[in-house]
């Protein structure tokens, strides 16, 4: 417990923390102590009167309801998503941007961003006719569950963390946290990544740090965008723990490949087991989604992200020399 202690007092700001050693400490409760420690140190829990045994009940039971089935989508990457959520934050050009009622809504949708995800594609759902897909007509399917899945949650019984918040309040959370959550499904990625582009130029001609106007479009823009980026953080982690990721999506591809194949469908990129590089499929993903992604971030927001950037460069070039 000392060693749980010291990781979750000394190293949460720990960029390179390893979530699966605190998973392991924790018995497979890493979201709940993840997620619990974020909402102390940044005191939400009092600013929004979260009584403390509704925000344990809560969080336990999104934690159980991600799939422990799914080798990547399961509550370590939600914890790893909270995480990179919460140091991302900490960093200075953010330190004094968002309001209590913007981190509440950014953590609390990283959180339950991927509950109850069922380890497939929102193409593979909408190609096999799922109860999924029927439901939300083909439309950013996982991410509109996601959501469903976790307000649901919150009418159990001593589950409503938002008990004590205003009416007005409540519903702004609720309508940001839509917003991100919807801005993870990667269908929007080159839109989102566009208006980032589009409000970088614009901040270049202002040429100070982050200034965001009161205008919700503008704020909710930059908060979908921090947790897109930190939805795609893997490959700026180092190696080893980005192994581990790339180890864990491949086997929920390469099992989504055998449903496809056993189906006679056309396997989806990246998941027949049987030819997929997966050192080309890394260096794909880092040149065209997480590199430009990233690098348009550090321009908006945080041009101290070389660190990071430094990363992601490391581990394609290692993974090009392997492919
Ligand atoms: C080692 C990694 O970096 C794994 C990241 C996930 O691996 C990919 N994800 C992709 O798209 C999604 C990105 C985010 C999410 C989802 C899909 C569904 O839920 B989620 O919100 O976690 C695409 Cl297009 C490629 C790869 C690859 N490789
Ligand atoms: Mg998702
Ligand atoms: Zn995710």
């Amino acid at each position: 417990v000392r060693r749980l202690d010291k990781m979750m007092n000394g190293s949460l700001t720990d960029w390179n923390l390893s979530v699966f050693t605190l998973d392991k400490m924790t018995n497979g409760r890493s979201l709940t102590v993840m997620a619990y420690t974020i909402f102390k140190q940044r005191d939400l829990t009092k600013k929004f009167n979260i009584p403390h045994a509704t925000l344990l009940s809560y969080l336990a039971l999104v934690e159980g309801h991600y799939n422990p089935m799914a080798s990547y989508h399961n509550h370590i990457h939600a914890t790893d998503v909270t995480h990179a959520v919460h140091v991302i934050l900490k960093k200075a050009p953010l330190l004094d941007v968002f309001t209590d009622l913007e981190i509440l809504s950014v953590i609390f949708s990283s959180i339950i961003h991927d509950v109850d995800h069922p380890g497939l594609t929102n193409n593979h759902l909408i190609n096999t006719n799922s109860e999924l897909a029927l439901m939300y007509n083909d439309e950013s399917v996982l991410e509109n569950h996601h959501l469903a899945v976790a307000f649901k949650l919150m009418q159990r019984n001593q589950c409503d963390i938002f008990c004590n918040v205003p009416p007005k309040i409540r519903q702004r959370i609720r309508k940001m946290t839509i917003d991100m959550v919807l801005a993870t499904d990667m269908s929007k990625h080159m839109s989102l990544l566009a208006d980032m582009k589009t409000m970088v130029e614009t901040k270049k001609v202002s040429g100070t740090g982050l200034q965001l106007s009161e205008n919700y479009n503008e704020r909710i823009q930059v908060l979908k965008c921090l947790l897109h980026c930190a939805d795609l953080c893997n490959p700026a982690k180092h190696l080893p723990i980005y192994s581990q990721w790339i180890e864990r999506v491949m086997q929920e591809f390469f099992n989504q490949g055998d449903i496809e194949r056993d189906l006679g469908l056309d396997i989806s990129p990246m998941c027949d087991r049987h030819t997929a590089s997966v050192e080309k499929s890394q260096v794909g993903f880092i040149d065209f989604i997480v590199q430009p992604l990233w690098e348009t971030w550090a321009e908006l927001v945080d041009p101290y992200c070389n660190d990071i950037l430094d990363e992601i460069e490391t581990n394609r070039n290692y993974f090009q020399l392997l492919s």
